[in-house]
Protein backbone atom coordinates (compact mmCIF):
# COMPACT_ATOMS: atom_id res chain seq x y z
CA UNK A 1 0.00 0.00 0.00
CA UNK A 2 1.17 3.20 -0.84
CA UNK A 3 1.93 5.89 1.87
CA UNK A 4 0.20 9.24 1.95
CA UNK A 5 3.82 10.54 3.35
CA UNK A 6 2.05 14.01 1.47
CA UNK A 7 -0.42 14.09 4.45
CA UNK A 8 -2.97 14.76 1.38
CA UNK A 9 -6.89 14.76 3.36
CA UNK A 10 -8.49 16.24 0.12
CA UNK A 11 -8.21 15.70 -3.67
CA UNK A 12 -10.30 18.19 -5.98
CA UNK A 13 -10.64 17.28 -9.33
CA UNK A 14 -11.27 18.64 -12.73
CA UNK A 15 -11.52 18.25 -16.27
CA UNK A 16 -10.62 21.32 -18.67
CA UNK A 17 -10.31 22.51 -22.09
CA UNK A 18 -11.49 20.06 -24.86
CA UNK A 19 -13.60 16.73 -23.54
CA UNK A 20 -12.08 13.39 -24.26
CA UNK A 21 -13.80 10.23 -24.01
CA UNK A 22 -12.00 8.66 -21.06
CA UNK A 23 -11.96 11.21 -18.94
CA UNK A 24 -15.21 10.31 -17.05
CA UNK A 25 -13.39 7.00 -16.22
CA UNK A 26 -10.29 9.21 -15.24
CA UNK A 27 -12.89 10.97 -12.57
CA UNK A 28 -14.32 7.88 -11.19
CA UNK A 29 -10.60 6.50 -10.61
CA UNK A 30 -9.38 9.47 -9.21
CA UNK A 31 -12.35 9.56 -6.62
CA UNK A 32 -11.93 5.75 -5.59
CA UNK A 33 -8.35 5.55 -5.50
CA UNK A 34 -8.38 8.57 -2.90
CA UNK A 35 -11.45 6.68 -1.14
CA UNK A 36 -9.62 3.39 -1.12
CA UNK A 37 -5.89 5.40 0.73
CA UNK A 38 -8.58 7.60 3.72
CA UNK A 39 -8.66 11.08 1.16
CA UNK A 40 -12.02 12.67 0.28
CA UNK A 41 -12.26 13.75 -3.08
CA UNK A 42 -14.07 17.03 -4.24
CA UNK A 43 -15.38 17.47 -7.97
CA UNK A 44 -14.98 21.13 -9.52
CA UNK A 45 -17.43 21.32 -12.72
CA UNK A 46 -16.56 23.60 -15.43
CA UNK A 47 -12.90 23.50 -15.27
CA UNK A 48 -11.18 26.25 -14.01
CA UNK A 49 -14.46 28.32 -14.12
CA UNK A 50 -15.53 26.20 -11.67
CA UNK A 51 -12.75 27.14 -9.37
CA UNK A 52 -13.14 30.86 -9.94
CA UNK A 53 -16.94 30.45 -9.32
CA UNK A 54 -16.74 27.81 -6.30
CA UNK A 55 -19.08 25.12 -8.16
CA UNK A 56 -17.45 22.31 -5.90
CA UNK A 57 -19.27 19.12 -5.18
CA UNK A 58 -18.72 16.17 -3.34
CA UNK A 59 -17.37 12.92 -4.50
CA UNK A 60 -17.73 9.53 -3.07
CA UNK A 61 -16.78 5.90 -4.66
CA UNK A 62 -21.21 5.55 -5.40
CA UNK A 63 -21.27 9.00 -7.02
CA UNK A 64 -19.26 8.08 -9.75
CA UNK A 65 -21.70 5.04 -10.67
CA UNK A 66 -21.86 4.17 -13.92
CA UNK A 67 -19.62 6.38 -15.12
CA UNK A 68 -17.01 4.41 -16.80
CA UNK A 69 -18.17 3.71 -20.25
CA UNK A 70 -19.83 6.86 -20.44
CA UNK A 71 -18.26 9.94 -23.03
CA UNK A 72 -17.73 13.44 -22.38
CA UNK A 73 -17.22 14.43 -19.13
CA UNK A 74 -19.92 14.34 -16.07
CA UNK A 75 -18.10 17.41 -14.39
CA UNK A 76 -18.19 19.10 -17.50
CA UNK A 77 -15.49 21.33 -18.96
CA UNK A 78 -14.66 24.82 -19.99
CA UNK A 79 -12.39 26.98 -21.40
CA UNK A 80 -11.84 29.50 -19.13
CA UNK A 81 -10.46 33.46 -19.85
CA UNK A 82 -10.80 34.23 -16.48
CA UNK A 83 -8.37 31.59 -15.10
CA UNK A 84 -5.57 33.50 -17.80
CA UNK A 85 -5.72 36.69 -14.94
CA UNK A 86 -4.24 36.80 -11.91
CA UNK A 87 -7.63 37.99 -10.46
CA UNK A 88 -9.35 35.13 -11.76
CA UNK A 89 -6.44 32.49 -10.12
CA UNK A 90 -6.33 34.45 -6.76
CA UNK A 91 -10.58 33.59 -7.16
CA UNK A 92 -9.68 30.19 -7.81
CA UNK A 93 -7.36 29.82 -4.95
CA UNK A 94 -10.56 31.05 -2.17
CA UNK A 95 -12.64 28.63 -3.37
CA UNK A 96 -9.41 25.96 -2.84
CA UNK A 97 -9.01 27.55 0.99
CA UNK A 98 -12.33 27.33 1.53
CA UNK A 99 -13.28 23.63 0.81
CA UNK A 100 -9.91 22.50 2.41
CA UNK A 101 -8.25 20.74 -0.72
CA UNK A 102 -5.08 19.65 -0.38
CA UNK A 103 -3.64 19.36 -4.39
CA UNK A 104 -5.76 19.68 -7.74
CA UNK A 105 -6.09 16.33 -10.33
CA UNK A 106 -6.04 18.22 -13.44
CA UNK A 107 -7.36 16.26 -16.33
CA UNK A 108 -7.09 18.26 -20.18
CA UNK A 109 -4.66 19.49 -22.19
CA UNK A 110 -1.62 21.42 -23.08
CA UNK A 111 -3.27 24.56 -22.15
CA UNK A 112 -4.90 23.18 -18.47
CA UNK A 113 -1.37 21.81 -17.27
CA UNK A 114 -0.18 25.65 -17.98
CA UNK A 115 -3.10 26.70 -16.20
CA UNK A 116 -2.22 24.49 -13.34
CA UNK A 117 1.85 25.35 -13.49
CA UNK A 118 1.18 29.10 -13.10
CA UNK A 119 -1.77 28.55 -10.43
CA UNK A 120 0.90 26.13 -8.61
CA UNK A 121 3.56 28.83 -8.53
CA UNK A 122 1.41 31.30 -7.56
CA UNK A 123 -0.73 29.83 -4.84
CA UNK A 124 1.26 27.07 -3.93
CA UNK A 125 -1.38 24.24 -4.64
CA UNK A 126 0.08 21.12 -5.65
CA UNK A 127 -1.21 19.18 -8.73
CA UNK A 128 -0.85 16.71 -10.87
CA UNK A 129 -2.09 16.35 -14.76
CA UNK A 130 -3.35 14.02 -16.57
CA UNK A 131 -3.14 14.29 -20.05
CA UNK A 132 -7.12 14.06 -21.69
CA UNK A 133 -7.34 14.85 -25.59
CA UNK A 134 -8.05 13.44 -28.68
CA UNK A 135 -4.87 14.81 -30.56
CA UNK A 136 -2.70 12.36 -29.06
CA UNK A 137 0.14 15.54 -28.67
CA UNK A 138 1.08 15.42 -25.13
CA UNK A 139 4.98 14.74 -24.64
CA UNK A 140 5.12 12.18 -21.60
CA UNK A 141 2.72 9.66 -22.60
CA UNK A 142 2.30 7.07 -25.54
CA UNK A 143 -1.39 7.90 -25.67
CA UNK A 144 -3.58 10.62 -24.28
CA UNK A 145 -6.69 9.66 -22.82
CA UNK A 146 -9.79 9.67 -26.07
CA UNK A 147 -6.93 9.29 -28.62
CA UNK A 148 -8.30 5.39 -29.24
CA UNK A 149 -11.70 6.04 -29.19
CA UNK A 150 -11.32 9.01 -31.97
CA UNK A 151 -9.28 6.32 -33.52
CA UNK A 152 -11.95 4.04 -34.00
CA UNK A 153 -14.74 6.78 -34.24
CA UNK A 154 -12.99 8.18 -37.43
CA UNK A 155 -12.21 4.44 -39.30
CA UNK A 156 -15.35 3.25 -38.28
CA UNK A 157 -16.66 6.41 -40.41
CA UNK A 158 -13.91 6.15 -42.68
CA UNK A 159 -15.43 2.34 -43.79
CA UNK A 160 -18.68 3.41 -44.39
CA UNK A 161 -16.91 6.38 -46.81
CA UNK A 162 -15.05 3.58 -48.71
CA UNK A 163 -18.64 1.99 -49.29
CA UNK A 164 -19.56 5.16 -51.13
CA UNK A 165 -16.39 5.91 -52.70
CA UNK A 166 -16.04 2.49 -54.19
CA UNK A 167 -20.02 2.21 -55.51
CA UNK A 168 -19.49 5.21 -57.82
CA UNK A 169 -15.16 5.57 -58.34
CA UNK A 170 -15.43 8.80 -56.24
CA UNK A 171 -11.84 10.40 -54.81
CA UNK A 172 -13.08 11.53 -51.00
CA UNK A 173 -11.04 14.04 -48.75
CA UNK A 174 -11.79 13.34 -45.48
CA UNK A 175 -10.59 15.87 -42.77
CA UNK A 176 -10.12 14.70 -39.34
CA UNK A 177 -8.73 16.64 -35.95
CA UNK A 178 -5.80 17.47 -34.79
CA UNK A 179 -5.05 20.98 -35.07
CA UNK A 180 -1.63 20.96 -34.87
CA UNK A 181 -1.46 17.07 -34.84
CA UNK A 182 -1.40 14.53 -37.41
CA UNK A 183 -1.56 11.05 -34.95
CA UNK A 184 -5.22 10.60 -35.68
CA UNK A 185 -4.82 11.46 -39.75
CA UNK A 186 -1.68 9.39 -39.96
CA UNK A 187 -2.89 6.36 -38.11
CA UNK A 188 -6.42 6.08 -39.25
CA UNK A 189 -5.15 6.67 -42.73
CA UNK A 190 -2.91 3.07 -42.30
CA UNK A 191 -6.35 1.42 -40.68
CA UNK A 192 -8.73 2.25 -43.66
CA UNK A 193 -6.21 2.08 -46.30
CA UNK A 194 -5.93 5.71 -47.74
CA UNK A 195 -4.34 6.19 -50.74
CA UNK A 196 -2.53 9.27 -49.27
CA UNK A 197 -2.41 11.34 -45.83
CA UNK A 198 -1.71 14.72 -45.36
CA UNK A 199 -0.18 15.89 -41.79
CA UNK A 200 0.96 19.10 -39.98
CA UNK A 201 3.99 17.39 -39.30
CA UNK A 202 5.20 16.95 -42.72
CA UNK A 203 6.00 19.62 -45.60
CA UNK A 204 3.39 18.20 -47.96
CA UNK A 205 2.87 19.73 -51.89
CA UNK A 206 -0.27 19.77 -54.58
CA UNK A 207 2.45 17.93 -56.75
CA UNK A 208 2.97 15.02 -54.00
CA UNK A 209 -0.57 14.86 -53.93
CA UNK A 210 -0.84 14.60 -58.10
CA UNK A 211 1.28 11.79 -58.05
CA UNK A 212 -0.50 9.91 -55.44
CA UNK A 213 -3.38 10.56 -58.22
CA UNK A 214 -1.31 9.40 -61.32
CA UNK A 215 0.53 6.36 -59.58
CA UNK A 216 -3.73 5.36 -58.46
CA UNK A 217 -4.56 5.87 -61.94
CA UNK A 218 -1.68 3.70 -63.29
CA UNK A 219 -2.30 0.80 -60.76
CA UNK A 220 -5.51 0.82 -62.02
CA UNK A 221 -7.30 1.48 -58.68
CA UNK A 222 -10.84 2.92 -59.25
CA UNK A 223 -11.44 5.37 -56.13
CA UNK A 224 -9.59 7.13 -53.33
CA UNK A 225 -9.36 7.91 -49.64
CA UNK A 226 -7.40 11.22 -49.02
CA UNK A 227 -6.74 11.56 -44.76
CA UNK A 228 -6.19 15.57 -44.17
CA UNK A 229 -5.50 16.41 -40.39
CA UNK A 230 -7.04 19.72 -39.67
CA UNK A 231 -3.84 21.12 -39.11
CA UNK A 232 -2.25 20.30 -42.66
CA UNK A 233 -0.30 23.75 -43.92
CA UNK A 234 -1.33 23.11 -47.40
CA UNK A 235 -4.41 24.37 -47.46
CA UNK A 236 -8.06 22.87 -45.74
CA UNK A 237 -9.79 19.71 -46.95
CA UNK A 238 -12.45 22.02 -49.94
CA UNK A 239 -9.43 23.49 -51.11
CA UNK A 240 -7.90 20.64 -51.87
CA UNK A 241 -11.02 19.07 -53.41
CA UNK A 242 -10.84 22.12 -55.80
CA UNK A 243 -7.66 22.00 -56.93
CA UNK A 244 -7.97 18.54 -57.47
CA UNK A 245 -10.94 19.32 -59.51
CA UNK A 246 -9.29 21.61 -61.59
CA UNK A 247 -6.75 19.02 -62.40
CA UNK A 248 -8.46 16.30 -62.79
CA UNK A 249 -12.20 17.09 -63.74
CA UNK A 250 -13.06 13.14 -64.99
CA UNK A 251 -12.55 12.46 -60.84
CA UNK A 252 -15.63 12.47 -58.71
CA UNK A 253 -14.15 14.82 -55.57
CA UNK A 254 -16.14 14.54 -52.44
CA UNK A 255 -16.08 15.94 -48.99
CA UNK A 256 -16.16 14.81 -45.71
CA UNK A 257 -15.22 16.66 -42.53
CA UNK A 258 -15.88 14.39 -39.86
CA UNK A 259 -15.64 16.63 -36.88
CA UNK A 260 -17.08 16.50 -33.15
CA UNK A 261 -18.14 12.97 -33.66
CA UNK A 262 -14.39 12.22 -33.31
CA UNK A 263 -14.86 13.90 -29.68
CA UNK A 264 -18.04 11.88 -28.19
CA UNK A 265 -18.69 7.88 -27.65
CA UNK A 266 -18.44 5.47 -24.98
CA UNK A 267 -14.24 4.80 -24.72
CA UNK A 268 -12.56 2.26 -25.75
CA UNK A 269 -10.99 -0.70 -23.34
CA UNK A 270 -7.66 0.75 -24.13
CA UNK A 271 -8.94 4.35 -22.71
CA UNK A 272 -10.75 2.79 -20.05
CA UNK A 273 -7.78 1.01 -18.65
CA UNK A 274 -6.11 3.88 -19.56
CA UNK A 275 -7.86 6.10 -17.56
CA UNK A 276 -8.32 3.85 -14.87
CA UNK A 277 -4.33 3.65 -14.68
CA UNK A 278 -3.66 7.26 -14.29
CA UNK A 279 -6.17 8.19 -12.05
CA UNK A 280 -4.73 5.54 -9.47
CA UNK A 281 -1.21 7.04 -10.24
CA UNK A 282 -2.38 10.65 -9.91
CA UNK A 283 -3.28 9.96 -6.29
CA UNK A 284 -0.69 7.87 -5.25
CA UNK A 285 1.49 10.32 -6.92
CA UNK A 286 -0.26 13.37 -4.38
CA UNK A 287 0.31 11.37 -2.08
CA UNK A 288 4.42 10.55 -2.02
CA UNK A 289 4.80 14.39 -2.29
CA UNK A 290 4.75 14.97 -6.14
CA UNK A 291 3.70 18.10 -7.86
CA UNK A 292 3.84 19.98 -11.31
CA UNK A 293 4.23 16.84 -13.23
CA UNK A 294 1.65 14.78 -15.49
CA UNK A 295 0.75 11.05 -14.94
CA UNK A 296 1.57 9.54 -18.17
CA UNK A 297 2.13 5.82 -19.44
CA UNK A 298 5.11 4.89 -21.61
CA UNK A 299 5.88 1.67 -22.26
CA UNK A 300 2.85 0.36 -20.03
CA UNK A 301 4.86 1.93 -17.62
CA UNK A 302 3.82 4.92 -15.28
CA UNK A 303 6.06 7.72 -15.92
CA UNK A 304 5.85 11.34 -14.37
CA UNK A 305 6.93 13.80 -16.50
CA UNK A 306 7.67 17.30 -15.17
CA UNK A 307 4.65 19.62 -16.09
CA UNK A 308 6.94 22.03 -18.37
CA UNK A 309 8.32 19.37 -20.79
CA UNK A 310 5.11 17.77 -21.25
CA UNK A 311 3.94 21.42 -22.36
CA UNK A 312 6.97 21.97 -24.48
CA UNK A 313 7.99 19.11 -25.76
CA UNK A 314 6.33 17.05 -28.86
CA UNK A 315 5.90 13.40 -29.23
CA UNK A 316 7.41 12.72 -32.91
CA UNK A 317 5.54 11.58 -35.24
CA UNK A 318 6.92 7.69 -36.74
CA UNK A 319 8.82 7.85 -39.82
CA UNK A 320 8.56 4.24 -40.00
CA UNK A 321 4.54 4.67 -39.86
CA UNK A 322 4.97 7.27 -42.69
CA UNK A 323 6.90 4.79 -44.65
CA UNK A 324 3.99 1.65 -44.09
CA UNK A 325 1.55 4.43 -44.94
CA UNK A 326 3.44 4.69 -48.64
CA UNK A 327 4.18 1.52 -49.13
CA UNK A 328 0.71 0.04 -48.73
CA UNK A 329 -0.97 2.97 -51.09
CA UNK A 330 1.02 1.81 -53.99
N1 LIG B 1 -1.27 30.68 -20.07
C1 LIG B 1 -2.32 30.32 -19.33
N2 LIG B 1 -2.53 30.87 -18.12
C2 LIG B 1 -3.57 30.51 -17.35
N3 LIG B 1 -4.48 29.59 -17.73
C3 LIG B 1 -4.33 29.01 -18.92
C4 LIG B 1 -3.24 29.32 -19.78
N4 LIG B 1 -3.36 28.56 -20.90
C5 LIG B 1 -4.48 27.83 -20.73
N5 LIG B 1 -5.06 28.08 -19.55
C6 LIG B 1 -6.32 27.55 -19.03
O1 LIG B 1 -6.55 26.22 -19.49
C7 LIG B 1 -7.79 26.19 -20.20
C8 LIG B 1 -7.78 25.08 -21.21
O2 LIG B 1 -6.79 25.31 -22.20
P1 LIG B 1 -7.04 24.92 -23.73
O3 LIG B 1 -5.79 25.26 -24.48
O4 LIG B 1 -8.29 25.54 -24.21
O5 LIG B 1 -7.35 23.36 -23.73
P2 LIG B 1 -6.45 22.06 -23.52
O6 LIG B 1 -6.18 21.91 -22.08
O7 LIG B 1 -7.33 20.97 -24.04
O8 LIG B 1 -5.19 22.24 -24.34
C9 LIG B 1 -7.93 27.59 -20.75
O9 LIG B 1 -9.24 27.91 -21.09
C10 LIG B 1 -7.45 28.42 -19.57
O10 LIG B 1 -8.45 28.52 -18.58
O1 LIG C 1 -14.53 22.80 -31.01
P1 LIG C 1 -13.40 22.73 -30.08
O2 LIG C 1 -13.80 22.44 -28.69
O3 LIG C 1 -12.50 23.91 -30.21
O4 LIG C 1 -12.58 21.46 -30.51
C1 LIG C 1 -11.80 21.34 -31.66
C2 LIG C 1 -10.44 20.87 -31.27
O5 LIG C 1 -10.46 19.68 -30.51
C3 LIG C 1 -9.24 18.98 -30.72
O6 LIG C 1 -9.52 17.73 -31.27
C4 LIG C 1 -8.54 18.77 -29.37
O7 LIG C 1 -8.27 19.97 -28.74
P2 LIG C 1 -7.71 20.06 -27.23
O8 LIG C 1 -6.24 20.39 -27.31
O9 LIG C 1 -8.48 21.16 -26.59
O10 LIG C 1 -7.97 18.74 -26.56
C5 LIG C 1 -8.46 19.82 -31.75
O11 LIG C 1 -7.74 19.06 -32.68
C6 LIG C 1 -9.58 20.55 -32.42
O12 LIG C 1 -9.12 21.69 -33.10
MG1 LIG D 1 -4.53 21.81 -26.29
Amino acid sequence: MSKNTNKIKKIGVLTSGGDSPGMNAAIRSVVRASNYYGIECSGIRMGYDGLINDMVVDLGPRSVRNLINRGGTELKSARSEEFRTVEGRSKAAETVKKHNIDALVVIGGDGSFTGGTIFQKEQGIPFIGIPGTIDNDIFGTDFTLGYDTALNTVVDAIDKIRDTATSHNRVFFVEVMGRDAGFIALNSGIATGALDILIPEQKDSIEDLFSSFENAKQKGKTSSIVVVAEGEKLGGVYDLAKFTKMKYPEFDVKVTVLGHIQRGGSPTVADRVLASRLGVAAVEGLMAGKSNVMAGMQSSKIVFTPIEEAIKKHNEIDKDLIKVADILST
